[in-house]
């Protein structure tokens, strides 16, 4: 195919999928699929000068829909471009300077030096509200940027849009309505059909004729920019964020400047870092110029301003085929599906496996094997199936839901929506699994006991439960594929060990449902012996900070069951003595008995971290300067405190001091 005929393609192809995307607010490819679509048309542009009437690289998003009434914006909406590395960023703030230095060659009123702001690129719908005579009078989408669609009812349901501001002139803001992903979640655990992603909930939402669906789906948003104004202008970015602010819109809480380039590349480092900790969906940061006037001078393309880009960090949705469906079969005895897809790359990582959580997730995501899926990524979650791709399936095959056990073959039990082998004595990886976690580190830290160890042991020795562990003996291990001498007594003296353990980890290594290593800390610090948290009520374990409901019901649940109860008691015979160990408290210590107050930072070392050692050094730390307290440490900055300490002649510990201290302590 020559490239004038590819360009025709690619330009119906794209078209195609806006419509999906920006009409339908129901994708048919990723952002980065489509990315990729779009980078290759501008580059064919570029290399052959044709540009069809009807390319979408001229425009920016799509016609308005009909349902809707239009709304002509006063100033338009423009999209932004866009870069994915530090050396395209570097590239546009060249050009940037570049123009700079032109027009202050030819002008007496010279430019200043580019400040940088940094803002999220929020990931939601774009919408453009109108005040007039300090009542809001209209709000609409982008639309094709010059005239939007007209969705004031949806978007008065928006909670933090004022109706009414302070400033009276005509005036027009645009910002992003979204989702939060918390709300999403929760949406999402009972919806009967899920929505796919943050954005599209939000677009999908606000653009539904009903404005009682969209208060359902408790949207917030965000503020960003002026895009007419009567009567008022503004020198710089920040001047009129702080006018947006004065008028109570909702504007977010992060917005940086900087001076160099360099320095805003460090900062894209660092929110990489942490955006998977934000409540909403960012697809990167926006740089833009803060000076209005070189705003001004820098002018637009067709499509985008040239004093603003937005960094794209790496896509976490990707779509991919399912391939097939595997059941298995955990501690538990719960039997899950996993996704069986076709390689995908997300955000660096090859994604072959995804969760699908039970079967009726799967009948209300619409999956089906052989159908395009979206998949979702983000940092060190385990990739999840969000949702099918519509007309996206060929010789779609339904899945089904097993019968019996994958694994011994037991006819599976139904409890709410999860499925059960109830074979739990002799269900080979139920076995496999709480006994390589009856081992692992953080539980009886028995030395050696891998998860071949635990398969041998049931496969060759017919060991049937965790209390069969401390009747091994060294004739039966020995005889074992793989294993000597040494190998054999290792272990032995590993098992013999755990016997002395602490009731945390014991109470952990029970693997009670939901019962991670803290709050199995939080039991025993409760409790304090295994008999006492055996005949816990509820109203004890729900007193206990992070226990809620479902927590305190699931150990109720496992110490009742007489098959458990038995295999507790067996431990127990064999020797096995979990002991309550009290946290020491040193009484010898500078801080023993002291009452010590702790203000500004201290390189290194955390408020709460520091405060954990002088508790642990038998000192009380408090939070405020009076005459009962005997030593203020002070860190870098720090407050009123300080001068409290000095005016009351208090005792004071330098930051330096402190970690001294602390040194000799541990050593
Ligand atoms: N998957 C698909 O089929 C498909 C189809 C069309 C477009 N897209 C995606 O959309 C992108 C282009 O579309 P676009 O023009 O709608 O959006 P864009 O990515 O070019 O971004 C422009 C928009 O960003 C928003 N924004 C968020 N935070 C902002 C901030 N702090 N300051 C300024 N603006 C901010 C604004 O609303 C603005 O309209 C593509 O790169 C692609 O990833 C995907
Ligand atoms: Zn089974």
């Amino acid at each position: 195919m020559d490239k004038k005929e590819r360009i025709r393609e690619l330009v119906d192809i794209i078209n195609d999928l806006n419509y999906h995307y920006y009409v339908l607010d129901n994708p048919k490819v990723s952002d980065k699929e489509y990315d990729k679509l779009y980078d290759e048309l501008v580059k064919l542009e570029q290399e052959t000068g044709i540009v069809l009437s009807d390319s979408p690289t001229q425009r920016v998003g799509a016609t308005p829909l009909e349902k809707f009434e239009k709304h002509k914006h006063l100033g338009k909406l423009w999209s932004l471009d866009k870069c994915k590395t530090a050396l395209e960023l570097k590239n546009w703030d060249t050009r940037v300077r570049r123009l700079i230095e032109e027009y202050n060659r030819e002008n007496e009123e010279r430019l200043p030096n580019p400040t940088y702001v940094v803002e999220y690129k929020f990931d939601g719908l774009t919408i453009n509200l109108t005040y007039r005579e300090g009542k809001l009078v209209q709000g609409a989408t982008r639309g094709n940027g010059e005239i939007g669609e007209a969705i004031l009812p949806q978007i008065k349901t928006i909670k933090s849009i004022p109706l009414s501001i302070k400033f009276k002139g005509t005036v027009e803001i645009q910002g992003e309505g979204l989702m939060p992903l918390s709300v999403l979640e929760e949406y999402n655990k009972t919806a009967d059909e899920p929505l796919k992603n943050a954005r599209n909930a939000a677009a999908g939402a606000l653009r539904n004729l009903d404005p009682k669906v969209t208060a359902k789906r408790k949207l917030i948003a965000y503020f960003y920019n002026v895009g007419y104004i009567e009567g008022k202008s503004f020198n710089t970015h920040l001047e009129m964020i702080d006018f947006l602010k004065e008028n109570r819109l909702p504007v977010s809480e992060y917005i940086k400047t900087f001076n160099s380039i360099d320095e805003v590349i460090e900062e894209i480092e660092r929110v990489k870092e942490v955006r998977n900790t934000l409540d909403v969906l960012t697809d990167g940061l926006v740089i833009k110029i803060n000076d209005m006037r070189t705003r001004e001078v820098l002018g637009y393309t067709q499509k985008f301003p040239r004093w603003a880009i937005a960094y794209k960090f790496e896509a976490e949705e990707m779509t991919t085929k399912l391939i097939d469906v595997k059941w298995n079969v955990g501690r538990t005895g719960k039997v899950t599906p996993t996704a069986i897809l076709e390689p995908v790359e997300i955000g660096g990582v090859t994604v072959k496996r995804a969760t699908l959580n039970n079967w009726d997730d799967i009948q209300r995501k619409k999956v089906k094997i052989g159908c395009r899926v979206w998949i979702r990524r983000s940092n060190d979650v385990i990739p999840e199936i969000m949702g099918t791709v519509e007309d996206s399936c060929e010789n779609p095959k339904e899945i089904e839901k097993p019968k019996e056990c994958p694994a011994c073959g037991s006819e599976l039990i139904q409890e709410g929506v999860h499925i059960f082998c109830p074979n739990s004595l002799s269900c080979k990886p139920q076995l496999v699994s709480r006994l390589v976690h009856y081992a692992s580190r953080d539980a009886m830290n028995i030395e050696g006991f891998s998860e071949k160890t635990a398969e041998q042991l049931y496969e060759e020795l017919g060991l049937e439960d965790i209390p069969g562990l401390y009747e091994l003996k060294f004739e039966q291990l020995i005889n074992l594929d793989r294993f000597g001498k040494k190998k054999a007594e290792n272990l032995l003296n590993a098992i013999e060990k755990s016997k002395n353990c602490r009731l945390d980890s014991f109470i952990f290594a029970l693997g009670i449902p939901n019962v991670g290593k803290k709050t199995a800390t939080d039991l025993a610090n409760t409790f304090k012996s295994l008999e006492r948290l055996m005949n816990a009520t509820y109203e004890e374990l729900i007193a206990i900070p992070d226990i809620g409901d479902k927590v305190a019901n699931n150990i109720i649940e496992f110490f009742t069951d007489e098959k458990i109860i038995s295999n507790i008691n067996k431990l127990l015979d064999e020797g096995v003595n979990p002991v309550y160990k009290e946290e020491k408290i040193e009484n010898d210590t500078i801080f023993s008995g002291k009452t010590v107050v702790v203000t500004g930072t201290i390189e290194g070392i955390s408020r709460k971290e520091a405060k954990e050692i002088i508790t642990k050094m038998g000192g009380k730390v408090s939070s405020s300067v009076s005459k009962k307290t005997d030593y203020v440490i002070v860190g870098e900055n720090p407050g009123s405190k300080y001068d409290k300490a000095v005016e009351l002649g208090i005792k004071i510990i330098t930051g330096r001091e402190f970690l001294d201290i602390i040194d000799s302590f541990s050593e």
